[in-house]
């Protein structure tokens, strides 16, 4: 008996590329498929799916007990059956890695696994890049260059953050990475998605040709062990005022050092919750869905990057508590 079979899409990119932005996108633009999700989180908290659009319910399935580039491959091939198993209905399958994640070894679990080839074939590898911190990331860490060259379709995003003279130069910084992958310029991800979806893009031949391994071995991978990510709870109600110049004091002070920080805060007299998100120095926040009744009202922020002091962000976070 023939069955169907799903086609994946694994968006990958840098921490703070515009990954969730896109699956966004996804998720609420009017194309005709439904979704399903796997989320891979740094961490052991999941204050990612609090970003993602909430109205999935049980396509939206969380990995946040390590990378699903290395440790967590067979909890990816388990989720996957899963879906199958429980008849979820859905057409189309996309997994976001974390911003560490090389896709190479991802992507391999979907032409290795037996199992998988029978219910899933890999229609794209999507990388999404930040224009702005394109060197930065390049240079710190070496999955930036995995994620480009693996791509089958490349969003140049956060354009409106270079000039457009550097635009170019960005652009050709990639092709010579990868100058087959299509590219395409966006501002917050804003693709057709039926760019980035059904697109059949995955041609295992050819990438077997240029790299025979492809096929034959999984991937050995190590992460940068420095960069670690810290989690910081705060049921007080917090100050605007005070954490946007805590902010700014951990930008001053660990500009280098911090990564990607981002939360869900609990601000005095806020009937909503703030969602705060910053990249390198780029930081901003806004407004997002009330607070429910039954919720419990408390700040939640996590900061990834390299050799952070947990203590120090701790005591600074407690100085931005509101008076009563
Ligand atoms: N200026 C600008 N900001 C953008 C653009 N795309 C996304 N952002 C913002 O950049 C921040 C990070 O975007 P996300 O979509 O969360 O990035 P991500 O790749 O999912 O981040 P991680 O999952 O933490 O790695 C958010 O504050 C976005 O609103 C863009 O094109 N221009």
């Amino acid at each position: 008996m023939s069955h169907k079979e799903y086609p994946v899409t694994v968006v990958t990119g840098f921490l703070g590329s515009g990954k969730t932005t896109l699956l966004n996108r996804m998720l609420s633009e009017n194309h005709g498929k439904k979704i399903a999700v796997i989320l891979n989180e740094i961490g052991d908290v999941n204050l990612d799916s609090e970003l993602v659009v909430q109205s999935i319910g049980e396509e939206l399935k969380i990995m946040n007990n390590g990378c699903v580039c290395c440790t967590v491959r067979g909890d990816l091939t388990k989720i996957c059956l899963d879906l199958i198993a429980k008849k979820i209905d859905f057409d189309h399958l996309v997994i976001e890695t974390t911003g560490m994640a090389d896709p190479s070894p991802v992507a391999q679990t979907f032409f290795m696994d037996e199992n998988l080839r029978k219910h899933f074939f890999l229609d794209a590898v999507v990388t999404v890049v930040d224009a702005k911190h394109i060197d930065q990331n390049l240079s710190e860490i070496k999955e930036t260059q995995d994620q480009i060259g693996f791509a089958d379709v490349i969003l140049l995003n956060k354009i409106d953050t270079i000039k457009e003279t550097e635009i170019a130069v960005v652009e050709k910084k990639i092709k010579q990475i990868n100058s087959i992958a299509r590219i395409f310029k966006t501002i917050n991800s804003n693709i057709q998605i039926p760019e980035v979806l059904g697109i059949n893009a995955f041609d295992l031949q050819a990438r077997a040709e240029l790299n025979p391994d492809i096929t034959k071995e999984y991937h050995e991978h190590n992460h940068d062990d420095a960069i670690q990510s810290i989690y910081l709870e705060e049921t007080r109600p917090l100050d605007m005022e005070r954490l946007n110049r805590f902010m700014q004091l951990v930008i001053a002070e660990l500009g280098n050092q911090v990564l990607r920080y981002k939360g869900v805060l609990n601000v005095k007299d806020e009937p909503n919750r703030i969602v705060f998100q910053g990249v390198h120095t780029t930081m901003g926040s806004n407004e997002d869905r009330p607070w429910g009744a039954s919720e419990e009202r408390k700040t939640r922020m996590v900061f990834i990057g390299r050799h952070l002091p947990k203590e120090v962000l701790e005591e600074g976070l407690s100085l931005c508590v509101a008076k009563q």
